[in-house]
């Protein structure tokens, strides 16, 4: 049997009132760097958060690496990590701590996570301040911890929202070399971003999503094909009806 795909999302609806997912229809292999794109509002979050189940679906089904989430969402959950646009950390925990603690949420003896842990902590320069109170940290450095934190339990399935949003270059650069390692290493990534230059420089394929729905999907340059030169910005802002 063929490997099942990273994520299959089918028919997923979501409404809060009005339609925020509607009907998305999404696979995502093993192995692939996916870029979601969208306007402001266009359900990406809505729908990373029920991947990630934080949120119940209101219709569809949601399958990561063949499990289905609503059947056991236990085991889906272990496969993933999700970081969110806003992650939240505790500020009277030091780095060290906080990986301990998230490790032993997942049941991982702190024994087992200190060297994952300190490896994370080396990969995204955050070892000189390993043993500082993170309520004293800057925006990126937070970031930076909170991408530690969604990796400690070894997930394949990494979903990121707006991942490089505020990270100066040298940290942004830190994690896009994380994750890029994590697909050559056979895992998976899924982000969203509005950065296009990030889908067009990372993604091996990318989906543009506008009113819940997927309206465009493919590499660069099957995007490319109905306009040839046209630059990912232009065809974002052409198919999204804002050019
Ligand atoms: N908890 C909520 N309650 C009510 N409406 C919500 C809620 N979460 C999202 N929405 C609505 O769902 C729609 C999709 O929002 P979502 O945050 O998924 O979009 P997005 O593509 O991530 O946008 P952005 O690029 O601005 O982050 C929006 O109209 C938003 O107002």
């Amino acid at each position: 049997m063929l490997d099942p795909p990273a994520l299959a999302l089918t028919g997923l609806g979501k409404s809060f009132g009005r339609p925020a997912v509607d009907g998305l229809d999404l696979t995502v292999a093993r192995g692939e760097f996916y870029a979601l794109l969208g306007p402001n509002g266009a359900g990406k979050t809505t729908t990373l958060r029920m991947v990630a189940g934080l949120l119940a679906p209101d219709a569809g089904r949601i399958e990561v690496l063949g499990i289905d989430l609503a059947v056991d969402p236990q085991a889906a959950k272990r496969r993933i990590a999700y970081l969110p646009d806003e992650p939240m950390l505790y500020g009277k925990l030091k780095p060290t701590e906080y990986l301990e603690f998230v490790a032993g949420l997942w049941g991982i003896d702190g024994r087992a996570a200190e060297p994952r842990a300190r490896a994370l902590l080396a990969w995204l320069d955050l070892e000189q301040h390993a043993h500082e109170l993170t309520e004293g940290f800057s925006r990126g450095m937070k970031q930076k911890l909170a991408l530690a934190g969604a990796l400690i339990h070894e997930p394949e399935l990494l979903i990121l929202d707006e991942p490089l949003t505020g990270l100066d270059a040298g940290a942004a650069r830190q994690v896009k070399d994380l994750l890029l390692s994590h697909v050559a290493a056979g895992g998976t990534v899924i982000l969203t971003t509005h950065i296009l230059e990030v889908a067009e420089r990372l993604a091996q394929r990318i989906g543009i999503i506008q009113q819940g729905r997927l309206i465009a999907q493919g590499t660069l340059d099957e995007l490319r094909v109905a306009t040839p030169g046209a630059t990912l910005e232009d065809m974002f802002l052409r198919l999204t009806g804002a050019a």
